[in-house]
């Protein structure tokens, strides 16, 4: 193909991305049918839309925003512009400055604009997308003439399972040549790796983590590659270039204990110290960086190395300043520490897993572990030996090494219990006998194992309801109920004013490092909003409005849907959309997380619909 080098190139040209060039140009015109006189304007989503497309990434933008304001304050006097685009190639960050701009903006280089290959032909973003590695398209490797001053340098940025996740870009119209390029593009993957590694660590933040190097020395350095495991040890996830390293032909790493993945140096991969693995004959080096895992015997809690106090709010800023929470707080923060169990009863999103942590850490047993489970996320027939544990080989299935399960690692500090109310009725009775003896026997095991904990549970749901239908066991519900905490809505908070500005203040430092203010009209509108995702919400919203407002100002254009003035005017939702909600939440038992990847919405957009037609989960009608 003539394509590559339309123009006499400057620098000297590289083989591996001169064969990436003439593949994408390849595919451009025999995969896509384009012609490079003819490729189209790029589309700019509208407004509404991007909303759509950014929130499954929110988290990723609001921990790229940094990253994106470093790289841009780096080459703005060299007229750059720095881009960040999902996996399709829709543009969800974008930094420029006039007058590089206007130029930009003329060849549809800006916020929401799609760059994927297909539509495009070969460009940065695109391309980079498509061969999921970096890249840097110089001048008249671009397939459309009208890019032909543009050069972009160009790194994936990715996510779970190693899946592709976002692109970060550098572009410029300056006269640039292939080694200026490459340098960019070296600090363009930089900062990709920098955003990654954060993006992990939010992602499995509470888990047993391995830091991993290629060199014995750099363990205790900056975070190269990481590892997550399970509770019983096996590789829950790990950054792409430790997947890479880790991986063997027809040998997968995830769901794995390290021990099959390669030779490993000593069996206790957590104790003190570096311990190497060796796969395929390359050595890594690995070095644990969360707490200890949660230990039975007085000894062995003396090996372990000092936890760290788990990360958690203080109690008196989670309540605020209304007066009802305050008092409640202070008396059930006594109660837990008498280890009095403690239900937790509010909305969605009110912030009942917030509460329980901050009681932990407030409490005179938070140097213990903190474990929390989930019970109506994990899949019925998986709860009993995620709960309890089972000795090796105990189930077909089972790992070798047996697992020691969730309550046994809460032994010495708190239990939390979150959505207690889908706790099956065949394990709320081995649950009760925990709580009423002290010990239980695992799966496969025959002598007991003594625990001892704090119990927090959380339920959306009113117990004595279900208690009524025949759902919950009385005898367990009174157990739980040491005493109970109702957690106002934020709409009914005496200090939710405060609390709204708060959140916005705390959004605003951790996605833009500065203070942003709230104008008098987008003020009116929060404080107004009934808040149907109570804490999680505010929190997405302030997250999305500080991430996306320009200046120092949330104007009500920053306010995501449906605060957002085109949605309201919009607002009067169809029957048609209705009956979709309803039949996604009555198909998936009302499970909200299931349901909003069928109806392809964010969690937090479905809980304002069920909440917008008013719809109700009839107890009785599910799973
Ligand atoms: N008082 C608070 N101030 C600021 N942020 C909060 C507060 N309480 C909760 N949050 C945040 O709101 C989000 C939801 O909180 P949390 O998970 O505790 O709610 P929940 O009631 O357990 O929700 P669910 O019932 O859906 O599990 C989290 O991101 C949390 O950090």
């Amino acid at each position: 193909m003539s394509a590559v080098g339309r123009r006499s190139e400057e620098g000297v040209p590289n083989k591996e991305r001169q064969a990436s060039v003439i593949a994408s140009w390849q595919r451009c015109v025999e995969k896509y049918g384009l012609e490079p006189y003819k490729v189209a304007y790029p589309t700019i989503v509208t407004r509404n839309e991007l909303n759509n497309y950014r929130a499954p990434i929110e988290d990723l933008i609001a921990l790229a925003m940094p990253e994106v304001e470093r790289l841009f304050e780096r080459f703005v006097e060299h007229d750059y512009i720095v881009s960040m685009t999902d996996e399709n190639g829709v543009t969800v960050l974008f930094r420029s400055q006039d007058p590089f701009a206007v130029k930009c903006t003329t060849s549809g280089l800006q916020l929401g604009a799609i760059w994927s290959e297909e539509l495009q032909g070969t460009n940065g973003i695109g391309t980079c997308i498509k061969e999921a590695r970096p890249i840097s398209i110089v001048m008249d490797n671009h397939f459309d003439p009208r890019l032909i001053d543009f050069s972009c340098a160009v790194a994936p940025i990715f996510g779970g399972g190693g899946k592709l996740a976002a692109a970060l870009n550098v572009s410029t119209s300056a006269n640039s040549d292939h080694a200026t390029q490459s340098i960019v593009r070296e600090v363009v993957r930089r900062s990709a790796r920098r955003i990654e590694n954060r993006f992990f660590a939010r992602r499995y933040a509470g888990r047993e983590m391995l830091r991993v190097s290629r060199y014995e020395d750099f363990c205790d350095a900056g975070v190269e590659m990481s590892i997550a495991l399970d509770s019983s040890g096996k590789v829950l996830d790990a950054t792409p270039d430790a997947l890479r390293l880790m991986s063997r032909p027809n040998m997968p790493v995830l769901g794995r204990p390290l021990s099959d993945v390669g030779e490993l140096e000593r069996d206790d991969i957590f104790a003190d110290g570096v311990v190497s693995l060796t796969v395929h004959g390359n050595r890594l080096f690995l070095k644990r960086t969360g707490p200890a895992p949660a230990k039975f015997s007085a000894a062995q809690k003396a090996r372990a190395l000092p936890r760290a106090r788990p990360q958690a709010p203080d109690t008196r800023l989670l309540v605020g300043d209304d007066p009802t929470m305050s008092a409640l707080v202070g008396r059930v923060q006594k109660l837990v520490n008498r280890r009095l169990p403690i239900l937790l009863q509010g909305e969605t999103g009110a912030g009942k897993t917030a509460l329980a942590k901050a009681l932990h850490a407030a409490s005179d047993h938070a140097d213990g572990p903190f474990v929390s489970i989930n019970c109506a996320a994990i899949p019925a027939e998986l709860i009993e030996s995620e709960l309890f544990g089972y000795r090796p080989g105990a189930f077909t299935g089972a790992s070798k090494s047996g697992s020691k399960g969730r309550i046994a690692e809460a032994h010495g500090g708190t239990l939390f219990l979150d959505e207690i109310g889908d706790m099956p009725l065949a394990l709320q009775t081995r649950l009760l006998q925990v709580l009423s003896d002290g010990e239980f026997v695992a799966i496969g095991a025959t002598e007991q194992t003594r625990v001892e904990f704090a119990l927090i549970s959380a339920s959306l749901h009113d117990i004595p309801a279900l208690v009524a239908l025949g759902r919950f066991r009385q005898d367990l519900y009174f157990r739980l109920n040491g005493a109970s905490l109702a957690m106002p809505p934020l709409r009914e908070r005496a200090d939710r004013h405060a609390v709204i500005e708060r959140v916005f203040k705390e959004e605003a430092t951790e996605t833009r490092l500065t203070e942003v203010q709230l104008d008098p009209a987008a003020r009116k509108l929060l404080f107004a909003y009934s808040w149907p995702g109570n804490m999680r919400e505010l929190r997405h919203v302030a997250r999305f409005a500080t991430t996306l407002a320009e200046g120092a100002v949330i104007t009500v254009d920053d306010l995501p849907t449906p605060l957002s003035p085109a949605s309201r005017g919009a607002a009067q939702t169809t029957d048609g959309e209705r009956q979709a909600v309803e039949l996604a939440l009555q198909q998936t038992g009302w499970n909200v997380k299931l349901a909003a990847q069928r109806l392809g919405v964010s969690r937090a957009t479905l809980h304002r619909r069920i909440s917008a037609f008013g719809l109700a989960r009839v107890v009785g009608d599910t799973h």
